[in-house]
């Protein structure tokens, strides 16, 4: 009877829910399976002795799935606020750890035992349109080749040759998108994702990559729930978009690879050249290769698009914030560099230092705000976890865990008055910017699979507002009765950054008088 009417639940909210909302990647293959399987399936796992509190579910098998799929969010900050910052819940068979206070999150991603590994590879064989059977051996070479190069060629040090490319070709889209006009009007999101996606291919893959495939680029970011849950139709237009930006790809890839030198990719940064260069040396195809680099290169625009425009939309609906935010900027370049060129020209670490104080604990306090779960983790031996007080978590093989990383952000005991917006959280009482401290700031996930690209995509966030108060005076503007506030955030997808379905429109006027490199 309880099987039955697991079933009758799967199939009704599976469709309900499916067609609305992005299945998350943690419970997506239990979702997805067949009702036959579920039939066959044996009984539901029995919570093992086990610390940690179990969310209450009425539904054998499927759990909280749903409630789960529905406002991933929402759901989260529920089970918080009722189970604490240590509980599981049981979704499609399998459950799933969540860990939200900083020690915990901590410790979990460090896994020093390395009893955990990723799980996202098996969604990356959806995403990327691999064969599933092959993605074991590729995401090993993904994991002990691909992702090696890419940390040596973005540390501190080495991501200096990919920021400058960025600087420099970010300036001329930005004027492009103004023309000749004194004055266009802007949805600020479209604004952001094309100069992004287009300053960013360049600078990772050089000027001989075609990018006339932001359309293309588009559909398939905005295709990628569907993918994920390979509804036929639906998925069509994301799948087409998808092809269409690996077609491009593959042909780039063959004009442009150069066997010289141990191989590279000609005009494209040293760090994508040594990407590429590890997926040809392994056993795949050009096609596997293509298709995983396409994976690497949709992470790297996606993040950083939402995070720069949610940086844009807090400061431009802010007025206290955009005045200062415009005075630090403005009399920054104007005392300290001689001119734009030698501003986009620049060491990148120029913008650590005190000059641009409040827009790095702007973009620090906005990361903050907007980060979502991201690091999900598969137990793969029985292993504990330090708590809190130092007591044992215990984590069971075939276990799902998850930090939930808004939690510990949004928690009043971690940050005083968590949900508001300070600009100067980040500042000391000089003004100084201050990092955070690594165990209560983990936007970027953390351990050994901790983002490759964070210091790249914090120095790029910040020139492109640099470059936009630079070049333009912006006001928001209500387009057909649109808000001209923060727009509100959608609670019922997971990514690493929140998104929103509301659009900010914006003005953009052409400074008088400034100087363009
Ligand atoms: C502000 C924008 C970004 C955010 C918030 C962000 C966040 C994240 C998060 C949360 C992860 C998962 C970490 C984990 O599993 O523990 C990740 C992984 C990764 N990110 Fe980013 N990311 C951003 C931009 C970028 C950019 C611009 C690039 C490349 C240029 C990049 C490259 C990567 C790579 C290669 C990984 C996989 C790391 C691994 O599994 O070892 N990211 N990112």
């Amino acid at each position: 009877m309880n099987r039955l009417y697991a079933i009758s639940v799967l199939t009704l909210g599976y469709y309900a829910v499916s067609s609305r909302y992005e299945l998350p990647a943690t419970w997506f293959a239990g979702i997805t399976s067949t009702l036959a399987l579920l039939l066959l399936a044996s009984a539901s796992p029995k919570a093992e002795p086990n610390s940690l509190p179990i969310v209450n579910s009425r539904v054998p098998w499927i759990g909280n799935a749903l409630a789960f799929a529905r406002t991933p969010v929402d759901f989260l900050k529920d089970c918080k606020a009722r189970y604490g910052t240590a509980y599981k819940f049981l979704a499609g068979g399998k459950y799933v750890v969540v860990l939200s206070s900083p020690t915990t999150i901590f410790n979990f991603l460090q896994n020093s035992a390395k009893a955990m590994d990723v799980v996202e590879f098996q969604l990356i064989g959806i995403i990327t349109g691999i064969n599933r059977l092959r993605m074991p051996y590729l995401y090993s070479v993904v994991e002990d080749k691909a992702l090696m190069a890419f940390a040596h060629g973005m540390t501190r040090r080495t991501y200096v040759q990919t920021a400058m490319s960025f600087n420099l070709d970010l300036q001329t889209r930005l004027l492009h998108h103004i023309g000749d006009q004194p004055e266009v009007t802007v949805s600020l999101l479209e604004f952001v994702q094309k100069a992004i996606y287009s300053s960013n291919s360049v600078a990772l893959l050089g000027p001989h990559f075609d990018i006339d495939v932001f359309d293309d680029f588009m559909k398939f970011d905005k295709g990628i729930p569907s993918i994920l849950r390979r509804i036929p139709f639906l998925n069509r237009r994301g799948l087409q978009g998808r092809e269409k930006v690996v077609a491009k790809l593959s042909e780039y890839i063959q004009r442009r690879w150069r066997d010289e030198d141990g191989g590279y990719l000609e005009g494209a940064s040293d760090v994508i050249s040594a990407v590429f260069r590890e997926l040809r040396a392994a056993e795949m195809t050009h096609m596997e290769a293509v298709r995983i680099f396409n994976g690497f290169l949709w992470g790297s625009h996606t993040n950083h698009m939402r995070t720069t425009f949610w940086v844009m939309a807090y400061i431009l609906t802010d007025k206290d914030v955009f005045r200062r935010i415009e005075a630090e900027i403005r009399s920054a370049l104007a005392d300290k560099f001689s001119d734009i060129n030698t501003f986009l020209n620049m060491d990148p670490g120029t913008l650590d230092g005190p000059d641009f104080n409040l827009l790095t604990s702007a973009v620090t306090e906005v990361l903050r705000l907007t980060a979502l779960p991201a690091s999900f983790r598969e137990v793969l031996r029985d292993t504990v976890v330090a708590g809190d007080g130092g007591e044992s978590i215990f984590l069971k093989k075939g276990e799902i865990v998850t930090a939930d990383v808004r939690g510990m952000h949004l928690d009043p005991a971690v940050y005083d008055d968590p949900d508001t917006f300070k600009v100067d959280r980040f500042l000391n009482e000089e003004g100084i910017y201050r990092h955070p401290n690594e165990r209560t700031f983990a936007v970027f996930g953390g351990g050994s699979h901790m983002c490759k690209g964070r210091y790249y995509a914090i120095h790029a966030t910040r020139v492109f507002v640099i470059l936009c108060f630079h070049l333009f005076d912006m006001t928001p503007v209500s387009v057909n009765g649109s808000t001209v506030d923060l727009p509100q955030a959608d609670h019922t997808t997971l990514a690493p950054v929140i998104r929103t379905t509301e659009k900010l429109w914006i003005s953009l006027r052409r400074r008088q008088g400034v100087l363009v490199g």
